[in-house]
């Protein structure tokens, strides 16, 4: 008989927004739902996730068991309280499917509220090859490197920049093993995959799939969601 292999999401929101001065952007409202609905509702509709993991700060654990009964979540089997820094949160989500037989792990920002079911779905295609697999848009600015006095010390070649997004995809096992080998704070997950040697697959994602950062960018996505209502 044919098993599938078991697939987990965690959902990473339990930053503290503290760029959206004094608005916690998990719970903030972006045509009329919660931003934390909307990044978890893919997750619950895309039929490869078999359970999920959110992640929220220790202030928001009840808001977030409210929010599971009114969004009827039926594949998030735990809201657990998250640490000081987003690779604390993951590994902490890690640790709790240490005794599930999970294959594959999706980790997502819980401030990305805009990822499509297509996004996850093209990213478990892309991380079959390598074990690691990346959302990614290619950048559409020049990136400069600036050195001493923000003088530009190099200005690299376009055509190999991607701005990393989330989805990030691994194998469960690669990515504990990253974890466990872990030093100093990264900003995200596949870092720490590709201090092992591991290469890691970029697959194209949507510059739609905003992060909610600052309130300029909680606007831009209520653009995009109006725009989509349309
Ligand atoms: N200790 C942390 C920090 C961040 N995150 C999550 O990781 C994602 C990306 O982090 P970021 O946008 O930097 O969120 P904040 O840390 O909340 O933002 P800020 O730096 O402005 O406080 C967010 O969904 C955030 O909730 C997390 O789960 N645990
Ligand atoms: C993981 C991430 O969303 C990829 O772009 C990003 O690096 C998170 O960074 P932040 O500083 O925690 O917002």
């Amino acid at each position: 008989m044919y098993n599938k292999e078991r697939v987990a999401a965690i959902i990473a929101a339990a930053g503290s927004s503290e760029r959206m001065h004094g608005v916690d952007k998990i719970f903030a409202h972006l045509g009329n739902r919660p931003v934390l609905a909307r990044a978890v509702f893919p997750f619950e509709c895309a039929e490869v996730v078999d359970r999920i993991i959110v992640v929220l700060s220790p202030d928001n654990l009840a808001a977030g068991e409210a929010l599971s009964d009114s969004e009827k979540w039926g594949k998030v089997t735990d809201i657990i309280p998250g640490g000081e820094r987003r690779q604390d949160s993951v590994q902490q989500a890690l640790d709790r499917l240490a005794d599930d037989d999970i294959k594959w792990v999706i980790i997502h920002d819980g401030a990305r509220p805009l990822v499509r079911v297509e996004q996850i779905e093209d990213g478990m295609t892309a991380v079959q090859a390598t074990g690691a697999a990346v959302c990614a848009v290619p950048v559409t600015d020049t990136i400069k490197l600036a050195g001493e006095n923000s003088f530009i010390q190099e200005t690299p070649d376009r055509s190999h920049l991607w701005n990393a997004q989330t989805p990030q995809i691994f194998r469960y096992d690669l990515i504990r093993r990253a974890y466990d080998a872990a030093s100093g704070t990264v900003t995200d997950d596949s870092i720490l995959v590709e201090r092992l040697g591991v290469p890691v697959k970029l697959y194209k994602g949507s510059p739609a799939n905003v992060k909610i950062t600052t309130p300029e960018s909680l606007a831009a996505a209520e653009i995009i969601v109006r725009r989509h209502a349309e």
